[in-house]
């Protein structure tokens, strides 16, 4: 069977974990206007090019994973081609309703995913236009699945959804990375150390989502009386970890919030510029 054509505009850290990730099942053409950097995925087997229209006029699919800023420039110099496709952007805070009204007659989703895509376990979220089929639907969950997991989620959550899904990695990995110097600090070799804090992650994830307990239950039970355990808790409350990421997280979502307000007055400008 023909594997379906997909584009991805802007083949970066996200659209080029992207297109490896569904290089398998689609025929991947990926972009960037550095088209030398593209080389490890044309020794992959994805097409490369430079050519933005060219690609987008022989895909069906057509992601977009430029910088957010980009997005609405980029949707209105590639709307002829854009017609009547399905189209899926990445961009952080670049809403369905702004997308839609530069290409009116393209059906839009909208996702959020991370880094982990790389090792296609990445979690993506998203939201569909009113005018995304069920044919399109079974398409997207095709191209989500061979990223990981996913889920379907109402459009007001995903500004939320960047700072918790999106940008989760880089929060985890500097907890990771603070454990490992606390063992490099009492003598633990750097590669031991490493995998320690990494499976710990892997494993501690598993059992929360298979278990279906709350997080504080786990940790209680972990949490020997007398032990080791609460020394290391005791010090984390000392240093206020809980109340830092709970403003990690809020700090990171009203940016999400922000970013999207002012793509909203940007593009009121353009389209006003315009008319
Ligand atoms: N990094 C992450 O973990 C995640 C990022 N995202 C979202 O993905 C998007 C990209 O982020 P990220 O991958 O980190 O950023 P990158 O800068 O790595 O990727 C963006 C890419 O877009 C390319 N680009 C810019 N303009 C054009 C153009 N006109 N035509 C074709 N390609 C173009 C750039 O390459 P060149 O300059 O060579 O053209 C660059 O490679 C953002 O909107 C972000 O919100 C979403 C989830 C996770
Ligand atoms: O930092 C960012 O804006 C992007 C979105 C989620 C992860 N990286």
């Amino acid at each position: 069977m023909e594997r379906e054509k997909v584009a991805i505009i802007g083949a970066g850290v996200i659209g080029g974990a992207i297109a490896c990730a569904i290089s398998d099942d689609f025929q991947v053409t990926a972009t960037r206007r550095k088209i030398e950097r593209l080389s490890p995925l044309a020794e992959r087997g994805i097409n490369i090019t430079s050519d933005n229209d060219k690609a987008v006029s022989e895909a069906e699919v057509v992601i977009i994973s430029v910088k957010p800023y980009q997005v609405i420039p980029l949707l209105k110099n590639l709307s002829n081609g854009l017609k009547d496709k399905l189209v899926i952007s990445f961009a952080a805070s670049i809403n369905l309703d702004l997308m839609q009204r530069v290409i009116p007659d393209s059906r839009v989703v909208r996702a959020m995913t991370n880094i982990a895509v790389q090792v296609k376990e990445g979690y993506t979220v998203y939201s569909c236009g009113k005018n995304v089929t069920d044919s399109d639907k079974n398409v997207i969950t095709k191209i989500f699945e061979d990223m990981g997991e996913y889920e379907e989620v109402d459009e007001q959550h995903l500004d939320v959804l960047t700072a918790m899904a999106g940008s989760s990695p880089a929060y985890l990995y500097t907890v990771v990375e603070a454990m490992i110097y606390g063992a490099l600090q009492v003598g633990l070799p750097r590669d031991l150390a490493l995998r320690a804090a990494a499976w710990s992650v892997i494993g501690a994830s598993h059992l929360l989502l298979s278990s279906g307990k709350h997080p504080a239950e786990l940790r209680d039970m972990v949490v020997t009386p007398g032990g080791v355990t609460i020394d290391a808790i005791y010090a984390l409350e000392d240093g206020k970890v809980r109340t830092a990421f709970m403003k990690a997280i809020r700090d990171a979502s009203l940016k999400a919030q922000r970013l999207a307000r002012d793509a909203c007055d940007e593009a009121e400008r353009q389209l006003g510029k315009e008319n």
